[in-house]
């Protein structure tokens, strides 16, 4: 057999978030955002564009609300209307994932799809993931009791490796009422240029890796600032989860806390 094919990974490919562990929500009529636009044939950005209410606060527009129909631009994710990306081997870092066609600044790339799991559940499967011997982890932050793990299944943005100077990062928007994690470019990215975002705010990392990507201002590991702000990131965490839930306990506060073989993944 091929040497390439035998060696990709096993995962099962998906183009939306995996609901098994809970339902998806719903979403209720009275929350739906409306914008504001009118789309107009002579202004291609009229139609959900910079301008619209709902891009300016990260919210999909929702089909058969919106005034644009089907002219409105603003249902990417919904419509998985991704870059051209393929994957490749990179030397030393496992698989990565690069740009195959110019990619603009601010341009959504990719949404990072996988299983929605609470963070408990991240927690024990960080550790349980480790203990198997698994190299490369995927869980990432999606809200502040909830993760993203993209072991199993998921889709290409699992490949997307981490950079010290990235050119694309994680946005989260609010799509019929989830929240969901899109790569986006923050730079003109040409064809052939492997994309990376900054790993340190979003990704449970299990066992400390040294980090390859080659940038001059490389932090070393992947990880590792994040590491370094831990414990006042975790004070913060603690009280703004405190003042979101306030019958919540002292421990099931610092339970939410501890992913990821003991270490924090927090959210910023
Ligand atoms: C989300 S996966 C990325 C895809 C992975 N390269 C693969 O082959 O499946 C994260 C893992 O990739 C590797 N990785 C990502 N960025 C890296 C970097 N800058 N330096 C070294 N290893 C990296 C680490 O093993 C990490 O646990």
């Amino acid at each position: 057999m091929d040497q390439q094919i035998e060696e990709l990974p096993e995962y099962i490919h998906i183009n939306q978030n995996d609901f098994s562990y809970r339902k998806h929500k719903k979403q209720k009529e009275e929350d739906i955002a409306i914008c504001e636009c009118k789309y107009n044939a002579n202004d291609p950005d009229s139609a959900c564009g910079e301008r619209c209410l709902n891009v300016l606060t990260s919210t999909e527009c929702t089909p058969n609300y919106c005034p644009c129909g089907v002219y409105c631009k603003n249902q990417r994710f919904q419509k998985c209307a991704y870059a051209e990306t393929k994957l490749f081997k990179t030397q030393g870092r496992g698989w990565g994932l690069l740009a195959d066609k110019d990619i603009k600044a601010g341009q959504f790339i990719i949404e990072y799809c996988g299983e929605v799991i609470s963070w408990k559940e991240a927690k024990r499967r960080s550790q349980a993931y480790e203990t198997q011997g698994l190299k490369d982890a995927f869980i990432i932050s999606l809200n502040g009791s909830e993760s993203i793990d993209a072991t199993k299944k998921g889709s290409l943005a699992r490949f997307i490796n981490h950079s010290c100077q990235p050119n694309c990062e994680t946005r989260k928007w609010n799509v019929l009422g989830e929240i969901r994690v899109g790569i986006f470019a923050k730079e003109d990215i040409l064809k052939g240029t492997e994309l990376g975002y900054d790993y340190n705010f979003e990704w449970y990392g299990g066992a400390k890796v040294r980090c390859l990507c080659g940038a001059v201002s490389c932090s070393g590991f992947l990880g590792a600032k994040s590491r370094g702000f831990q414990p006042l990131k975790l004070m913060f965490r603690i009280l703004f989860d405190a003042a979101v839930d306030k019958n919540a306990s002292v421990e099931s506060l610092l339970d939410r806390q501890e992913v990821g073989g003991g270490e924090v993944g927090v959210e910023l």
